[in-house]
């Protein structure tokens, strides 16, 4: 594949496969042997594996991975719209969409260049169909990337190659595989205003020197800095979140009621994930015709104790 990276490193590879319902998927994997695995179903990363093989996202084991339904777990993008805040359906369509491999994408700005990374690049581009609910003609370009180190960045460029502008928001939303949900705490969040999804989108402030969990949480937090951290306890482990044009932060734990409601969701995993997406939600993003948008979000973990 020349849309992929084996760049620099033979060891860095980069593969094709199906899953079982025919859908292709990139596997990528860094000379340590760590890995991801992004479904072109939805342009979704379904799995980031440590170089000991341990996962890192959370997927339900009731997840659906059959079109049209979304696939619980893994980093479902929310694209042109987040959530209910808007016309389109719940989260927009990007992550029902079947996007292709990008055979030749333009260059990237310097600061993105590849390094030692094994690579893809997938592309979006809207159908007819999509161009009736949402009549804006958009490029939207993934490059996803697992690094030397093991870190996970999802590089994305959505261009606006229609003659009138648009606006969109925008969320990676992050499953993060946890031990137990009362063991973690997130900061980067203290003192920051936030709209909360439970009571009908009222703006606090957040109170707390950290953020844990004893309920359900569904809330945006607003203009974060560009690193947040998600501990875990138990695991004696650290995400850590880097984000670039991506103002904002959305936390979600479905806890045990709302979780039962759903159908392609475990008994009681709602304890072992944890969704932290970096994202562009309360000011919409607006691209003149021709514009592009560049945001970007890097995955790492480090020990902790
Ligand atoms: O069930 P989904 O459409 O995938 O949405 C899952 C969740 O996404 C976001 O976190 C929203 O803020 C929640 O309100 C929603 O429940």
């Amino acid at each position: 594949m020349n849309n992929s990276g084996a760049a620099s490193d033979q060891r860095v590879a980069v593969e094709v496969t199906k899953d079982r319902n025919g859908i292709d998927q990139v596997v990528l994997r860094n000379p340590r042997g760590a890995s991801a695995r992004v479904s072109l179903y939805g342009g979704q990363v379904l799995s980031w594996k440590t170089d000991q093989g341990e996962e890192l996202l959370f997927t339900s084991s009731k997840a659906i991975f059959k079109p049209p339904n979304p696939v619980r777990g893994g980093i479902p993008i929310c694209f042109p719209q987040f959530g209910n805040r808007g016309a389109l359906e719940q989260h927009g369509f990007a992550r029902k969409k079947m996007w292709v491999i990008d055979e030749n994408p333009p260059p990237l700005h310097p600061n993105d260049s590849n390094g030692n990374k094994a690579y893809v690049d997938l592309l979006l581009k809207p159908s007819e169909e999509d161009l009736r609910i949402w009549p804006h003609s958009f490029e939207f370009r993934l490059r996803v990337c697992l690094g030397a180190d093991g870190n996970l960045i999802l590089l994305s460029r959505i261009r606006n190659i229609n003659c009138k502008p648009f606006s969109f928001s925008i969320a990676y939303h992050t499953y993060f595989s946890i031990s137990d949900i009362s063991e973690v705490r997130i900061e980067g969040l203290e003192t920051l205003d936030y709209l909360d999804n439970l009571c009908q989108k009222e703006r606090f402030t957040e109170q707390g020197n950290t953020l844990t969990f004893e309920s359900e949480v569904d809330r945006v937090y607003l203009s974060s800095s560009n690193v947040v951290a998600v501990f875990d306890h138990q695991k004696k482990r650290t995400y850590t979140i880097r984000k670039e044009g991506l103002p904002d932060i959305v936390v979600w734990n479905p806890w045990e009621k709302k979780s039962k409601s759903m159908v392609d969701f475990g008994d009681e995993e709602y304890k072992q994930m944890l969704c932290v997406d970096g994202a562009a939600i309360e000011k919409p993003i607006t691209l003149k015709p021709g514009e592009e948008w560049r945001g970007r979000l890097e995955l790492s973990i480090v020990p902790s104790c």
